[in-house]
C-alpha cells in the first residue's frame, strides 16, 4: 500500500505522491488511471515528490492523460504544505524556490523564455503578435513558462466558446509540443480574468503557469503596469513579472486529505 495527499491550488486538484524513499514506478498509463475520476482516484495532475541532489525535492507532472510535463504553478505552491517548509523544487522546468505564506505559497517560477523555438512553435514569427488565428479569436501571444502557453486577449470572455476552440488549438500543428490555451479578458487595472484550457487535462478552475504567462504577455502587451490580479474560475493569483525578471507566483494551497492506494491495482 502507497500513501498520498489530495491537495488543491484554487480547485486545480493533485494527487501527491512522496516517493523519496523509493515508492511506486509511474508510467503514462498508471498516471491515467489514477488520475481517472470514475474508476480512479481522479485529480487534473499526478504529482510525484521524489529525492534530489540539486534541491531539497524533486517534482514529477503528469497531466491526466498520463503525459510527464515540465512545470505546474498550483502543484508547485502545494509542496511546501506537503513537505512541512519552504523548499528548493527540482523540476524539468529548472530550481524553483517555494515559500510558504499565510494560506498558500509565493514561488519564483523563473525566467520565461519568449522565443519562438523555445514556446515552441512549428515555424519562425513574432511571439508578441502572432501573424495567426482561429475563427473569431485575435492575434494571440505565446510565452514558455517552463511549459508552453498560447494567450488570447478576448474583449468578452463569456462569448468563447472555450470547450471546442481549446482542444482544436491544444492540438493544432503550429505547436509541436502541444500547448496550454490561455482565454483572457482585463477586467480593470492590472486585473485579469482568464480561463485555461490545459494540455492534457482539459478545463481546470485554474492553471497557475496560465496566470504566469498571461501576466507576462499582459505586461509585454502593456495591458498591465505592476503585478497583476488573474481571477480564474477557482479563485485569484497575485503574479508579478518585470521585463528581464523572474515571475513572483503567489496564490492559495490547499490540502483536503491523505489516503492510501494499492498502486499495484492501478
Ligand atoms: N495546472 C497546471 C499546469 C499543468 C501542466 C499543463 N497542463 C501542461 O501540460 O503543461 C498549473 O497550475 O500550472
Amino acid at each position: 500500500m502507497g500513501r498520498f495527499s489530495k491537495m488543491h491550488g484554487l480547485g486545480n486538484d493533485f494527487v501527491v505522491i512522496d516517493a523519496r524513499e523509493g515508492g511506486v514506478e509511474m508510467t503514462a498509463a498508471r498516471a491515467q488511471a489514477i488520475a481517472d475520476r470514475h474508476a480512479g482516484i481522479g485529480c487534473d495532475q499526478l504529482i510525484l515528490i521524489g529525492p534530489s541532489e540539486r534541491a531539497d525535492v524533486s517534482m514529477r507532472i503528469f497531466n491526466s492523460d498520463g503525459s510527464e510535463v515540465e512545470a505546474c504553478g498550483n502543484a508547485t505552491r502545494c509542496v511546501p504544505l506537503f513537505v512541512g517548509r519552504d523548499v528548493l523544487i527540482e523540476t524539468k522546468a529548472g530550481l524553483l524556490d517555494a515559500k510558504a505564506v499565510d494560506g498558500g505559497a509565493s514561488v519564483d517560477m523563473g525566467a520565461p523564455r519568449l522565443d519562438w523555438d523555445a514556446i515552441p512553435l512549428a515555424y519562425a514569427m513574432d511571439t508578441l503578435a502572432m501573424p495567426v488565428s482561429w475563427e473569431e479569436l485575435p492575434a494571440p501571444a505565446a510565452v514558455n513558462v517552463g511549459n508552453p502557453h498560447v494567450i488570447f486577449f478576448c474583449d468578452d470572455l463569456d462569448a468563447v466558446d472555450v470547450e471546442r476552440l481549446g482542444p482544436l488549438i491544444e492540438t493544432d500543428p503550429l505547436f509541436p509540443a502541444r500547448v496550454n490555451v490561455n482565454f483572457a479578458q482585463i477586467i480593470g487595472e492590472n486585473h485579469i480574468r482568464l480561463i485555461v484550457w490545459e494540455r492534457g487535462a482539459g478545463l481546470t478552475r485554474a492553471c497557475g503557469t496560465g496566470a504566469c504567462a498571461t501576466a507576462v504577455a499582459a505586461v509585454r502587451r502593456k495591458l498591465v503596469s505592476g503585478p497583476a490580479k488573474v481571477s480564474l474560475p477557482g479563485g485569484d493569483l497575485v503574479i508579478d513579472w518585470r521585463p528581464g525578471g523572474h515571475i513572483v507566483m503567489t496564490g492559495p494551497a490547499t490540502h483536503v486529505f491523505d489516503g492510501e492506494a494499492d498502486w499495484a491495482r492501478f
